[in-house]
């Protein structure tokens, strides 16, 4: 079996880091694919729970059949049940439906110290654990299920998970998470008395909400994966102590953090630079919006003169940008790329003149402005890498999108610049600028450091020159 379906039967959490949400990312981090049957809203976060709103339990045994109607599952997990109605919903579908390889998580305090399960519904969930296949309590649920008080060493807790497991029939996987020391162990109990210890670091972090209910959801999906308990345990652990160490980096929440799930993908996860550019690029884009020019073209107060004084410096400047472009579809390595930066070359040409000709009444008829071949010169030696001249020639797109859907707000039908607001407010010209960062930014991921140093700098200072450009005066 390639990839696992797996329900999980529990509470949601919309911090993210414990019940539904937990499970979802703790199946799809493990390989699996998951579902989830949602059995009770909670109001929580990182701090604590502050509510618990129940549906109707008819609605969550509705929301069981549906799923296993139609879809074949591989494995179930479950979690909160909060009620003894939906624990005993819950018990008559696997009695009905008989799903394979269950890992039941006996959820009844949360880690911050929150009921999750009505105080009468201890026995209906003592009722429902012969019909798992696996049961992970914690150390102080191990306790009131076997209804003896809390161990607070290892030997005991074993010993307790030894009598739950032979009383239920049913395998227990004791959790030394509650302990304090340098080891945090687990340890599969099976109702013969025979046990597997795995041993672990104990990792010294804040970040610990919702890890039993990461771990049950991995156990399962792994569990459906390799068809054995000890291994499905190794391996979950192993994932968990690795999400226990990037938790504190995701700086979530105040109190005690999730676990980052995905903690083994982040580094093939490629950074977005462009978007690290545009962001360093702030002062430019205020700089702009503080601009006359600017403001004038938005309320359409521009002076005409200016206006066609701009529009004269663009022209020549967007014949040669055109060039620019061309160069990038020339040097593009794949043949999308070449044939967008080739089209963008000719809607360059053809489009925009459009709107000068209509302006100006045809090819100006002026010397570019120093300011104009300063930018020119800039983009002309930009490279020699395809990257290179890609983030060059990035910030025109990106720069007047950014303008034009903010100024396009202003437009309406006597304005006397609404040609130009519409151009650069297009979707078509939105669709060519989000084509064009994208492929930025794969040229980003590829680039070695000292390429990235000249793609970054190659943005920031046509950037500047933009600038520049719309601060021009006759
Ligand atoms: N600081 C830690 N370092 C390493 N492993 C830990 C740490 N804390 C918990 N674990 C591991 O996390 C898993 C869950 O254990 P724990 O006993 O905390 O369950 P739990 O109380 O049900 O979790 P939850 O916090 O979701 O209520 C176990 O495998 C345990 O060994
Ligand atoms: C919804 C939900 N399920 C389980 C737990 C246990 O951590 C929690 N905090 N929240």
């Amino acid at each position: 079996m390639s990839v696992p379906r797996v329900l999980s039967i529990a509470g949601s959490d919309p911090s993210g880091g414990a019940g539904i949400q937990a499970d979802l990312k703790a199946i799809a981090a493990n390989g699996g694919y998951g579902m989830a049957v949602i059995t009770a809203l909670t109001a929580q976060n990182t701090t604590g729970v502050t509510g618990v709103h129940l549906p109707p339990a008819e609605f969550v045994r509705q929301q069981l059949d549906v799923v296993a109607d139609d879809i074949q599952i591989d494995a179930v997990k479950i979690g909160m049940l909060a009620a003894t109605a939906t624990i005993e919903k819950v018990a008559h579908w696997l009695d009905d439906r008989r799903p394979a390889n269950v890992v039941l998580d006996p959820v009844m305090v949360s880690t911050t110290g929150s009921r999750l399960l009505d105080a009468g519904a201890e026995h209906a969930l003592r009722d429902l654990l012969h019909r798992a296949d696996l049961i992970t309590p914690n150390l102080p649920e191990l306790a009131v299920l076997c209804g003896e008080p809390l161990a607070t060493i290892w030997t005991d807790a074993l010993k307790q998970g030894e009598r739950l497991a032979a009383a239920h029939g049913v395998l227990v996987l004791v959790k030394g998470g509650h302990l304090s020391g340098d080891r945090s162990p687990d340890a599969l109990v099976a109702p013969d008395g025979s046990v597997i210890e795995f041993d672990a670091e104990r990792v010294e972090t804040t970040a610990t909400h919702g890890t039993g209910c990461s771990l049950s959801s991995a156990v399962a999906t792994r569990y459906a994966a390799t068809g054995d308990w000890a291994t499905a345990v190794a391996e979950s652990k192993a994932w968990l102590t690795r999400a226990l160490r990037g938790g504190e980096a995701l700086r979530v929440g105040r109190g005690q953090g999730p676990i980052d799930h995905f903690a083994g993908l982040r580094r093939d996860i490629p950074v977005d630079h462009t978007q690290a550019w545009w962001n360093a690029i702030a002062p430019v884009r205020e700089g702009i919006d503080e601009l006359p020019f600017v403001r004038g073209l938005a309320d359409g107060s521009l002076d005409e003169r200016v206006f066609r004084h701009y529009l004269e410096q663009d022209a020549l400047y967007l014949r040669e940008y055109a060039r620019v472009l061309a160069k990038a579809s020339a040097l593009a390595p794949t043949r999308a790329e070449q044939v967008f930066w080739a089209s963008a070359a000719q809607d360059c040409i053809t489009g925009e003149a459009q709107l000068h000709d209509a302006w100006l009444g045809g090819e100006p008829d002026v010397e570019p402005s120093a300011v104009n071949r300063a930018y020119l010169a800039h983009l002309a030696a930009a490279g020699p890498d395809y990257g290179t001249i890609v983030a060059a020639a990035l910030p025109c797109f990106w720069l007047y999108l950014d303008v034009g859907e903010r100024l396009a707000e202003h437009s309406h039908n006597e304005h006397p610049y609404r040609d130009w607001l519409a151009t650069y407010s297009d979707p078509g010209f939105a669709q060519a600028t989000a084509d064009a960062i994208s492929w930025a930014r794969i040229a980003a991921a590829n680039a070695n450091d000292e390429q990235l140093l000249r793609m970054a700098t190659a943005f920031r200072v046509s950037a500047e020159h933009e600038l520049a450009f719309f601060a021009q005066t006759p």
